[in-house]
């Protein structure tokens, strides 16, 4: 799904009235009825006090529109205008006079914090202060109204945005941000739900479609998208009937330390597991006996050091290598992997170590073929990257790591974020119990074992993030958050690829929804 920038959807916005042939107040009722159709299928006349605080843009205007349908329907209904700015928007003027029809109560006017009415943890509140037009942080007494919804703990629905989210930058003060117990977005959901430091202000979000001009949705090229099964199914390969191992490639692991085995274990099996016709690892010396034994699929070479690596030479032909998990930074494996990088001409995931030893020694990055794919966790980013201010720093300065190099650079994380260039991929797979030693091992096998078998880098990145997250959303049902360990992700990669041929499953709703978080 794609992630519209502002000014792409004010662009959505105006192209829609222009070949619809439609006014933009016309485009706010259709927006204001889909947010009142939603409430009413689920509220279904019950006369529990809503709470509508509408800001004076057109965020307010939509507040408005929903309050007088709320109205008309027999809810009950109390309008305020949080009046932070005199210029108020053509379409809320509009509005404003149309509720003033239909209601004997104007909307109450709030000009400070000092007159917040009481509201009952039972009530609702619908936030229709600001949408996506906030352009500078709100005056003190407008955060003070954001806090009261938060300390009267009533469930709180926002239209479009939690009022105080800007869509383009970081927030100065989180006491600032309406924090939403459900967020109703028109046209796409907002980068900024999937941000580490703005995604807690939306529990959950879902897509109200307002019927914006289809050629301009499906031609508009997006900066950021976000990644579900409906983008990842196509990128799957078919396996044929007479195929045989040698279709599927040879899938190289390097890595291991004394003690730290195991990484490479993990990273062998999903690779295996994600469809590489031969793996072989390559550890010390130290790692031969366990990998041997504990899986007989994956072949072993073995490094002339018994406890670390310290010279990486083989005598197979890989289609893809997988490089850095468990590997130690010590100053011999640091010289064996920059030896390894000048004569490398192979396909390249390089993880953990690898990219510590990278980030202490940054000329290797020029050693990496092209769309080198870079596996780092927010500690080992901020050794590649430095520290960022703030999550959209950190996005640019990644961008252009991206760029200066051509890499494409995972950024691990609860949403993770694959980052090529200009471009960003938001993944929506995976959970709280993935936070758990040796899942990145596990990502970085499944994406040289998709690689190996013939996908572009880019594609198996998605493709091996997904299925990753995927098979741990899986897993997890079985396991739960807790007790959770990556060699359980390991055994639902196969169900995960089955799950990409499931139909979806019926919901009452078309729109799109976020998975429930706990
Ligand atoms: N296609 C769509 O998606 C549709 C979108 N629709 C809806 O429109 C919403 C966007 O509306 P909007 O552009 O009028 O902006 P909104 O957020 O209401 O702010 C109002 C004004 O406040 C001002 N301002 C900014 N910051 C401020 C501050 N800190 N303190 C004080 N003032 C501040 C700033 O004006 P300025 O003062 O800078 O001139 C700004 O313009 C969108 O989120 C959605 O709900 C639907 O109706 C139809 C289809
Ligand atoms: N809260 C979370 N929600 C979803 N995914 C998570 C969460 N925490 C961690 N993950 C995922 O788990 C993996 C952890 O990788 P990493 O930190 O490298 O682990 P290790 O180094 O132990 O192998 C990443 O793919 C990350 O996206
Ligand atoms: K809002």
């Amino acid at each position: 799904m794609k992630l519209f920038s502002k000014e792409q959807i004010y662009e959505g916005d105006r192209l829609t009235t222009e070949r619809q042939n439609i006014s933009s107040t016309d485009l706010m009722e259709r927006a204001g009825t889909q947010i009142f159709n939603w409430m009413h299928m689920r509220m279904q006349g019950a006369q529990v006090p809503v709470h509508v605080f509408c800001g004076i843009g057109n965020n307010g205007g939509d507040g408005l529109v929903l309050a007088r349908h709320l109205t008309t329907h027999g809810y009950n209904v109390i309008t305020y205008v949080v009046n932070y700015s005199e210029t108020r928007s053509k379409d809320f003027l509009i509005n404003y006079d149309r509720i003033k029809n239909v209601s004997k109560d104007w909307p109450k006017m709030m000009t400070n914090s000092a007159n917040f009415p009481k509201i009952h943890k039972d009530d609702i509140i619908v936030d229709a202060v600001f949408g996506i037009g906030l352009n500078r942080p709100p005056a003190e007494w407008v955060a003070e109204i954001f806090q009261k919804f938060r300390a009267s703990s009533a469930f709180t629905l926002s239209i479009d945005i939690p009022s105080g989210l800007y869509t383009d930058k970081a927030i100065a003060n989180e006491n600032a941000v309406v924090h939403a117990n459900y967020t109703l977005s028109f046209q796409s959901p907002k980068l900024v739900f999937f941000l580490p430091e703005t995604a807690k202000f939306t529990v959950q979000w879902e897509v109200l479609d307002i019927g914006i001009d289809r050629d301009y949705l499906v031609n508009t090229e997006t900066e950021a998208e976000l990644i579900s099964k409906f983008e990842i199914l196509p990128l799957y390969k078919p396996r044929e009937k007479f195929a045989h191992k040698g279709n599927f490639g040879h899938a190289l692991i390097i890595g291991g330390s004394h003690g730290k085995i195991g990484a490479v274990n993990l990273a062998s099996r999903s690779c295996l597991s994600s469809g590489a016709g031969l793996v072989t690892a390559f550890v010390p010396e130290c790692g031969y006996h366990s990998l041997q034994a504990s899986i007989p699929e994956v072949m072993v070479l073995t490094d002339k050091e018994e406890r670390y690596i310290s010279d990486i030479k083989f005598n197979i032909e890989p289609n893809a290598i997988g490089i850095g998990i468990g590997l130690d930074t010590r100053e011999e494996t640091m010289k064996a992997l920059e030896s390894f990088l000048e004569i490398n001409k192979n396909n390249l995931v390089v993880d953990a170590d690898g990219i510590n030893i990278i980030a202490r020694k940054k000329s290797l990055l020029k050693l990496l073929p092209p769309q080198t794919i870079l596996t780092p966790h927010p500690k080992e980013l901020e050794r590649l990257i430095g520290k960022w201010s703030d999550d959209f720093d950190k996005l640019d300065k990644v961008k252009s790591l991206s760029s200066m190099y051509n890499l494409i650079i995972v950024v691990k994380g609860a949403n993770t974020v694959i980052v090529y260039k200009e471009k960003i991929y938001i993944n929506t797979t995976g959970n709280p119990g993935m936070a758990t030693a040796g899942t990145g091992d596990v990502l970085t096998g499944i994406i040289t074992g998709l690689i190996a078998q013939g996908y572009e880098p880019l594609p198996a990145t998605l493709f091996a993030v997904y299925i990753h997250g995927r098979s741990a959303d899986i897993a997890v049902e079985d396991y739960g958050y807790q007790s959770l360990i990556a060699s359980h992700i390991i055994e639902t990669i196969g169900e995960a690829y089955i799950d990409l041929f499931k139909p979806p499953e019926q919901t009452t709703e078309p729109a799109q929804e976020q998975e429930e978080q706990q």
